[in-house]
């Protein structure tokens, strides 16, 4: 599905390929897998942020080459591990998605999000360049929530957070998937988070998806050994 070249023009080698798998509505999907895997490139894939060699993304039934990449992009939101802030303040950078789309902004439920997220006591007149990389972060995933989307794609966005802010992101994140019904796909390498934010796990390993089961039924009894010595399981006789 995507090929990573490398330099000087040597043979692109396939990074992953024959993933079949879909995202039903309000889904919560925990994605895992080793490093280098292709996580965050499958996730930037799917926001059309990144190229796909082959294959065919769909949403809804409609393929990427029949829909618009914005609008797109606003249904299925990326927010990614290192927070990018756009110029000017932090009430600047909250206004994003309405005035990319045209949409009122919500200046109450901006300011609730930011209190859910721990981040009451900032002064959204400041320059967001002058946050922290965890406040980023959470100001980062406002702005994104904000846009309504339908499919949250979300790379280890608590990654640079304290214990107490990546729980209260976990349970922002919870709270707008039972009142919005928002599917997600969460890239975490915290095991305990994977079992805690998600119904569904995707397991990466060998070039593909190796895994696509229940959270509960993967975490218990995975079914290859990939994932076995992923989650540092005993051996069983079960093959690849
Ligand atoms: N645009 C690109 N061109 C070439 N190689 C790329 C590109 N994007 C990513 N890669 C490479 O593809 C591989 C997978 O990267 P990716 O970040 O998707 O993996 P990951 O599973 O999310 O890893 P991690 O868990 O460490 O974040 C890495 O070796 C990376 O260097």
């Amino acid at each position: 599905m995507k090929y990573k070249g490398n330099a000087e023009g040597a043979a692109a080698e396939l990074l992953f390929s024959g993933i079949t798998a879909s995202v039903r509505q309000g889904e919560r999907i925990a994605l895992i897998g080793t490093s280098g895997q292709g996580k965050s490139t499958l996730l930037r894939v799917l926001a059309r942020l990144d190229l796909h060699d082959g294959g065919r993304i769909a949403l809804h039934q409609r393929s990427s080459e029949e829909s618009d990449a914005r609008e797109w992009r606003k249904r299925v939101c990326y927010v990614a591990q290192q927070a990018v802030m756009l110029p000017g303040s932090i009430e600047d950078n909250l206004r994003t998605a309405s005035r990319l789309h045209g949409q009122p902004y919500d200046d109450e439920l901006a300011g609730r999000l930011m209190g859910c997220l721990g981040l009451e006591h900032l002064d959204i007149s400041k320059r967001a360049a002058d946050l922290s990389g965890g406040e980023k972060q959470r100001v980062s995933l406002v702005r994104s929530m904000l846009l309504g989307s339908e499919l949250l794609l979300l790379d280890e966005i608590t990654a640079s957070l304290d214990k107490n802010s990546a729980r209260k992101v976990e349970e922002t994140l919870d709270e707008w998937h039972q009142t919005r019904g928002t599917a997600s796909i969460w890239v975490t390498h915290d095991l305990e988070q994977a079992q805690r934010v998600s119904d569904r796990t995707w397991f990466m390993a060998n070039g593909t998806l190796a895994e696509d089961a229940p959270t509960d039924a993967f975490f218990e009894q995975p079914t290859t050994e990939a994932a076995r010595s992923f989650l540092q399981l005993p051996n069983s006789t079960v093959s690849l």
